[in-house]
C-alpha cells in the first residue's frame, strides 16, 4: 500500500509517508508475495517482536495484579501486522505532519524509528519529543489495552513531524490487529469492584478496526465510542 488517507475525506491533510502494510498473524503473506529486498527479515523480525510481546505482556498483566499469563491467555500477542513507514522530506512541513495525531487502536505497538526523530507523543497536553535512542525500541499502550485495563493503562495520542531536510524511517508493529477477530473484549472482570465500575462497552477488535477506518486518523479517540 502507498498513502493510507490520500483520498479520504475525513483527515485534514494526507499524511506525508508511504507505507508497506502486512498482516502478519493470523494469515503470514507467502514469501512470493513479499517485495524480493524485505520479506525474509521482515519475517524473521516479525518472530522476534512477537517473542518480546510475549514477554512484554506478561509484565503488563503483572502490573495490573494479575496472573502473569493473563493478557497471553487472552490473545494480546495475536493479530500481528506490520507496517513500515517511509516518511520523504517535505517542501512545506508547515502544511501538513509525517502522521497526523491519533492513538494505536490495538492492544500494544513496538515500534522501531531511526535516528532522525519526529515522533512526539501528547503529554499533560504538551507535546514532547521521542528522542530515537540507538538500539532501542518504543512501546506504546493501545487503546484496547485502556479499555481492558479499565484506564489504568492509557493508550498515547502521537504524532510524526514532517521533516524539511531530511528522509525519516520507521517500523511499526501493531498486536491486536485482527480485522476478523470477533471475540469480545471488555474491562477485565478481575479489575472491576463497587469503587472501579467498567468504563467502557466490551467490543471486539473486527468492530473496533472497522470503525477506525471508516473514521480515518482525524485527531479524535475512537474509543469516546465505547465509553459508558
Ligand atoms: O513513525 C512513527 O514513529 C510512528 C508511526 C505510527 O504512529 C503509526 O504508524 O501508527
Ligand atoms: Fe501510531
Amino acid at each position: 500500500m502507498s498513502n493510507f488517507d490520500l483520498y479520504r475525506p475525513c483527515v485534514p491533510a494526507a499524511s506525508w509517508r508511504d507505507s508497506l502494510f502486512c498482516f502478519i498473524d493470523p494469515n503470514p503473506p507467502t514469501p512470493q508475495e513479499f517485495p524480493t529486498v524485505c520479506g525474509e527479515i521482515l519475517m524473521d523480525f516479525s518472530k522476534d517482536v512477537t517473542k518480546l510481546g510475549c514477554s512484554l505482556l506478561e509484565l503488563l498483566s503483572e502490573g495490573l495484579d494479575l496472573d502473569h499469563c493473563h493478557l497471553n491467555d487472552m490473545d494480546c500477542a495475536k493479530g500481528l501486522s506490520v507496517l513500515s513507514n517511509y516518511y520523504p522530506s517535505c517542501p512545506q512541513p508547515e502544511l501538513t505532519m509525517g502522521t497526523i495525531q491519533h492513538s494505536d487502536g490495538d492492544f500494544f505497538t513496538v515500534l522501531l524509528q531511526d535516528e532522525i526523530g519526529g515522533l512526539q507523543v501528547l503529554h499533560q497536553n504538551q507535546w514532547v519529543n521521542v528522542p530515537p535512542i540507538p538500539g532501542a525500541l518504543i512501546v506504546n499502550i493501545g487503546d484496547f489495552l485502556q479499555l481492558m485495563s479499565n484506564d489504568k493503562y492509557l493508550s498515547v495520542e502521537h504524532r510524526v513531524i514532517a521533516n524539511k531536510d531530511v528522509s525519516r524511517m520507521s517500523v511499526a508493529c501493531f498486536f491486536g490487529d485482527n480485522v476478523q477477530s470477533s471475540k469480545l473484549y471488555g474491562p477485565i472482570t478481575e479489575l472491576l469492584s463497587e469503587d472501579n465500575p467498567p468504563k467502557y462497552r466490551a467490543t471486539t477488535l473486527k468492530d473496533y478496526r472497522s470503525y477506525i477506518y471508516n473514521k480515518g486518523i482525524d485527531g479524535t479517540s475512537a474509543l469516546l465510542r465505547y465509553k459508558i
